[in-house]
């Protein structure tokens, strides 16, 4: 297995913002895409030589797109000994009854829907974290997709506590490119079973990564530049308005 880079990123990532703790039972979401693929195959080897011991699962939404790609994932979990969970949904079956005006599927209500029966299973099966496949470029994408669309400077965050569940959500990836992930999954031939959603090419998302492309054909040194600004805290200059006394 060659995948070291991807090792020394997850284990930066982890030791930067204490992503794994003694005794954790983590589920990855595994959506069969390219990234939680890799991110559950690289979190079994990382297991071995972390330094906080912990269990390992993962748990697949099945929203009902596609039905052959779940023994695509099934397949990869037997062969590398991994231990999965597939919960069937009628997902697309809501989703259909309230699309948007522009008769698209809408995503925020799929994602929602996702997180909930996620989130439901991770706790059935005694999981304390939930570790996503977001990595860097997604990272930089949500930052400018809030900056453009919800007026704020932000991203997700590398950790989160959900208090309402008593669960944690890990990004392990935060620091890999996806050309990085790309080049593992070719190279190791870690399959690829994503589901073909109806929405896929045409979402907000989609825009940003083509935005962010020309941006870096111009200015190559934006993609790091931009991460590194992620955490450049001392370097923060946002506007403070002053509060104007009520009399
Ligand atoms: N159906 C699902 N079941 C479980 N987890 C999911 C599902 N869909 C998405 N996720 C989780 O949410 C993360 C972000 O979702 P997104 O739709 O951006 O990913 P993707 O492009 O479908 O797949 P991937 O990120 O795995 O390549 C995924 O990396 C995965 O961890």
């Amino acid at each position: 297995m060659k995948i070291q880079p991807i090792l020394r990123a997850i284990r930066n990532a982890d030791q930067d913002f204490s992503m794994i703790e003694d005794g954790d039972r983590i589920a990855v979401a595994l959506s069969g895409g390219k990234d939680s693929m890799l991110l559950f195959l690289a979190l079994s080897i990382y297991q071995k030589f972390s330094k906080h011991p912990f269990e390992l699962c993962a748990i697949h939404v099945d929203v009902g797109f596609e039905d052959k790609i779940n023994q695509t994932m099934i397949d990869f979990a037997k062969q590398y000994n991994l231990e999965l969970y597939i919960e069937k949904t009628k997902i697309f079956e809501i989703l259909k009854q309230h699309r948007t005006s522009k008769g698209r599927l809408p995503c925020s209500l799929c994602s929602t829907l996702k997180k909930g029966v996620l989130f439901e299973r991770a706790k059935e099966l005694s999981c304390n974290k939930i570790a996503l496949g977001h990595h860097q470029d997604d990272a930089i994408e949500t930052l400018f997709m809030n900056m453009i669309h919800g007026s704020k400077i932000a991203t997700f965050q590398p950790v989160q506590y959900m208090s309402r569940m008593n669960m944690s959500m890990i990004r392990p990836l935060i620091y890999c490119k996806e050309s990085q992930i790309i080049h593992a999954c070719q190279i190791n031939e870690i399959p690829s079973a994503k589901k073909i959603c109806p929405n896929d090419g045409i979402t907000m998302r989609q825009e940003m990564k083509e935005m962010l492309e020309n941006i870096y054909q111009s200015y190559p040194q934006a993609r790091d530049n931009f991460l590194t600004a992620l955490s450049n805290e001392q370097q923060i200059s946002l506007w403070h308005k002053k509060k104007h006394k009520t009399t």
